[in-house]
């Protein structure tokens, strides 16, 4: 099963090395803008799960909202731990 810190750095990579096909090549050239509308979009699909569908359809949706908040922490240059010194 794939974590947080995984997935990051799974993304990085694909960042760095911009492998075709890559969705997460196309979203950072999107930039902050369109990652950010993103990271809208799925928080209010996470919120409207958890309102009115099942317990794996908000986990689903969680995994896409966690996914879209690590594009956009790339595309800022933030890492893991610029995020988890404030938790
Ligand atoms: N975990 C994810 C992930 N979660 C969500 N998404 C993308 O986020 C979008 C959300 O899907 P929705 O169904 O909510 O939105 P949609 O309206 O159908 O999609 P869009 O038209 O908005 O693109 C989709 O485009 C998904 O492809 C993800 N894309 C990739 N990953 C993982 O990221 C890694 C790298 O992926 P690539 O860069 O594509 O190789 C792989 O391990 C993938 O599994």
């Amino acid at each position: 099963m794939k974590t947080f810190d995984d997935l990051f750095a799974e993304l990085s990579e694909k960042a760095q090395t911009r492998p075709e096909g890559s969705g997460t090549v196309r979203e950072l050239d999107t930039g902050v803008h369109g990652i950010g509308k993103k990271v809208v979009e799925e928080a209010a699909e996470v919120w409207m799960a958890a309102e009115y569908e099942s317990d794996e359809r908000t986990a689903e949706e969680i995994s896409q909202l966690i996914y879209h908040v690590q594009v956009l922490m790339i595309a800022r240059g933030l890492s893991p731990a610029d995020v988890y010194r404030h938790l």
